[in-house]
């Protein structure tokens, strides 16, 4: 693939105390793939991405997104630009319905954004989403699927063109794991480029275009699934410790 580069780290480093958690990491992503960060437990991975999305500051290196060096921008700036994030554990307002909770990324998610354009853009997100049927629904009513695709469907809402996903099918049985999947797939379809952690290696092995593999706050392999998966560093840190 000869994509543009959208996404550029380059020598990132973040340290927590004396523990160096992300260690001079250079990466890129490429517009339109689905890359996937993969490592043992502890390998720094959510760590990066509270770097990218902006919410913990590097120590050291540059981060350029776009074209635009975004290395010293607030979280809210960089989502603005179309950096999302979805999240692990989801957050929505109980009381408040689908739509009602998804409106809230609509009009928060872009500055400016009229009532008008918020309302269309929850309409998109609830079709590709799948979430229609629910848009009446509280969201404290939802099962831990569509939890899932309310977390991906709040994140969409802010109009990202390079979502973030922290490890969100965690907790998925393996069927609604592979559902999970073929929406980050039509996500893509719909022209939004998706950098992805994940423990599930069925999901990895499904959706990953790339892996990029990180030990102890370094990137130690880069490659398609089944290359990574052979890699003699790859196997001795996952064997190494209980991942
Ligand atoms: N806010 C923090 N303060 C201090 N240490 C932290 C903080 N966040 C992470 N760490 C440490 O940094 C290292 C990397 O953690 P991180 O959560 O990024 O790893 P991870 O690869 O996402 O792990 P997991 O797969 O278990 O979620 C760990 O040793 C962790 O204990």
């Amino acid at each position: 693939m000869s994509s543009a580069v959208m996404l550029q780290l380059s020598g990132v480093t973040k340290r927590f105390g004396g523990l160096v958690a992300v260690n001079n990491v250079s990466l890129e992503v490429r517009q339109g793939e689905i890359l996937a960060v993969i490592g043992p437990n502890g390998a720094g991975k959510s760590t990066l991405l509270n770097l990218i999305s902006g919410l913990y500051p590097t120590d050291s290196g540059s981060m350029r997104f776009l074209e635009a060096d975004i290395t010293l921008l607030p979280p809210e700036q960089r989502a603005w630009r179309g950096l999302g994030r979805a999240f692990q554990i989801v957050q929505p307002f109980p009381e408040m319905t689908v739509r009602e909770n998804l409106l809230v990324g609509g009009i928060y998610g872009k500055p400016r954004t009229s009532m008008k354009t918020a309302h269309k853009v929850v309409e998109d997100v609830l079709r590709l989403t799948g979430l229609e049927p629910k848009a009446e629904t509280p969201a404290g009513e939802l099962t831990l699927l569509e939890d899932k695709r309310l977390e991906m469907a709040r994140a969409l809402c802010t109009q990202p063109k390079l979502l973030l996903l922290d490890e969100v099918m965690a907790g998925l049985r393996p069927a609604e794991a592979m559902e999970a999947v073929e929406l980050v797939k039509k996500v893509r379809s719909s022209g939004v480029t998706v950098l992805f952690i994940e423990h599930l290696m069925p999901v990895v092995r499904a959706l990953a275009e790339r892996v990029v593999v990180m030990d102890y706050g370094q990137v130690i392999a880069e490659g398609r699934y089944d290359e990574v998966a052979q890699n003699a560093k790859v196997r001795e840190a996952y064997l190494g410790r209980s991942a």
